[in-house]
């Protein structure tokens, strides 16, 4: 129920063009995933509830297509947001090395400079990998981000994800405005990353 709600989240998911941004969120949101999923114009919007330690919160998901000719009003998907996912494909090198302009992209457009960012190494489900673990984690751990595997496909890492990274939102002061902050819990999960010694970054999955 909608009183129930602590507060509503942006969240916004970015990557390469054919990274499984789309996959993610359908997989998120609906359990469903499309091996032909059609690239996305302009930008895609989601909404979903969610329940992380005890807290119920709202994630209004904006997906974003990754080909530069299809991104228009860039600023506006921006403003605003809490959190930021930024998506790779585990089996294409080149997508991950575009991680450091869309880190760079979000730092120019953010309106908000504790935004909490989590990087997903998607498709790890697929045999032909180009971009190890250790690879991702290191780079994480450079530009301090959350870093978790995931597979659209499988749904392996998805819902953690979205839970790791509102799990950190919540924890943030300022990031977030509470319209009942008798109600919150911070510290719910013995097990998230911050809990268990991984202050900037962690592998979750
Ligand atoms: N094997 C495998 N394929 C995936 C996975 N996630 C997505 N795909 C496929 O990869 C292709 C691209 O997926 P999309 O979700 O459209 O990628 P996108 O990042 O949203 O692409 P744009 O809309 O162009 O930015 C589709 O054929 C998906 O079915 C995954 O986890 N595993």
């Amino acid at each position: 129920m909608d009183e129930d709600i602590l507060t509503t989240l942006k969240i916004l998911i970015i990557g390469e063009s054919g990274v499984g941004k789309s996959s993610l969120l359908l997989r998120f949101t609906d359990d469903n995933f499309d091996p032909e999923q059609t690239l996305t114009i302009g930008v895609d919007f989601k909404t979903k509830k969610l329940s992380v330690d005890g807290n119920n919160v709202k994630l209004a998901i904006w997906d974003t297509a990754g080909q530069e000719r299809f991104r228009t009003l860039t600023p506006s998907y921006y403003r605003d947001a809490q959190g930021a996912i930024l998506v790779f494909d585990v089996s294409s090198y080149s997508t991950f090395a575009k991680l450091e302009t869309w880190l760079n992209e979000l730092d120019t457009y953010s309106t908000k400079n504790n935004i909490v960012k989590m990087i997903v190494g998607n498709k790890i489900d697929v045999d032909n990998r180009e971009v190890t673990r250790e690879q991702a984690m290191a780079f994480a751990r450079r530009h301090q981000t959350l870093y978790i595997e995931a597979s659209a496909k499988t749904k392996h890492g998805v819902q953690s994800a979205f839970e790791e990274l509102v799990h950190k939102i919540i924890q943030t002061p300022g990031l977030w405005e509470s319209y009942n902050s008798d109600n919150i819990h911070v510290n719910g999960n013995k097990n998230h990353a911050d809990q268990s010694g991984c202050a900037s970054y962690c592998s979750l999955t």
